[in-house]
């Protein structure tokens, strides 16, 4: 059924905050899946995102079949290219990547997905998708070969995030970059949110459970979590 879009719609409007574990396929062994899974359903998530700037390996489609066995929460695809499409998933974030200028990003990899997104049962959600200078560069820096925005600029931020509404994504992400040095200011997400009407996405570089906190405080409605329960799988304890 495809109503993973309406859920995060009504859980805005019932100010119920949602929040996702990111899941890099590239980062996880096969035979540890069950623990990951048994920590996941300990945690506070409400939904699993899949995927990775670049992904080598093969084993997307294994991993969501093993998680839905143990597993009710909705899996999302967060595809860094269309390679990383699974008919096993729920939902895919459609991502333009429009803090950048790379064509390939904006709509090439998109234009290429569509064949394949046509053979799945996939909700798809489309996604503007904004990358922050958060410190260092980051993987999506890298593999996108496009600049972040910079912090400072929070006039054009936003415009950004209207112009991606106005275009007519269905939410906004406001990505700090995979493990980045630091998250997204709670001045930025509060201006953001309270000048979009769509649901506003978080993540990137939050490493504990006051940074998701503040992000909610401060008006996300979805808070992405990848490298912190990586690195730690009692993070949620
Ligand atoms: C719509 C389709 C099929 C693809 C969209 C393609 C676009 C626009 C992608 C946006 C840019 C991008 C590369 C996003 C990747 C998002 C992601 C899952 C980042 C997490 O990166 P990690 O691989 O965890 O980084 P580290 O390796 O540094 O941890
Ligand atoms: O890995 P972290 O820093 O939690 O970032 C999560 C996600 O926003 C990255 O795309
Ligand atoms: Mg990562």
């Amino acid at each position: 059924m495809k109503n993973i879009y309406n859920h995060i719609l009504k859980s805005k409007i019932e100010n119920e905050k949602l929040l996702a574990i990111l899941l890099d396929p590239d980062k996880i062994d096969l035979k540890n899946v069950t623990v990951l899974i048994e920590k996941i359903n300990q945690s506070p998530a409400t939904h699993i995102f899949i995927g990775g700037s670049l992904v080598r390996n093969n084993i997307i489609d294994d991993l969501i079949l093993k998680i839905k066995l143990n597993c009710d929460l909705p899996i999302v695809l967060f595809p860094g290219n269309p390679s990383q499409i699974s008919d096993q998933a729920d939902a895919i974030l459609f991502l333009s990547l429009i803090s950048g200028r790379n064509p390939d990003f904006l709509i090439e990899h998109q234009v290429q997905a569509v064949p394949i997104l046509k053979q799945t049962n996939l909700e798809v959600i489309s996604t503007g998708y904004i990358l922050i200078k958060s410190g260092t560069q980051t993987a999506v820096e890298r593999v996108s070969k496009t600049k972040p925005l910079d912090r400072n600029n929070t006039e054009y931020i936003l415009q950004t995030a209207q112009a991606g509404e106005l275009l007519g994504n269905k939410l906004i992400y406001l990505e700090a970059g995979s493990g980045a040095d630091y998250p997204i200011p709670k001045e930025m997400i509060k201006l953001v949110s309270q000048n979009i009407e769509i649901p506003l996405i978080v993540g990137g570089g939050i490493v504990d459970l006051q940074g998701i906190q503040k992000a909610y405080d401060s008006g996300a409605d979805l808070v992405v979590i990848g490298t912190a329960f990586e690195n730690d799988i009692n993070f949620f304890n």
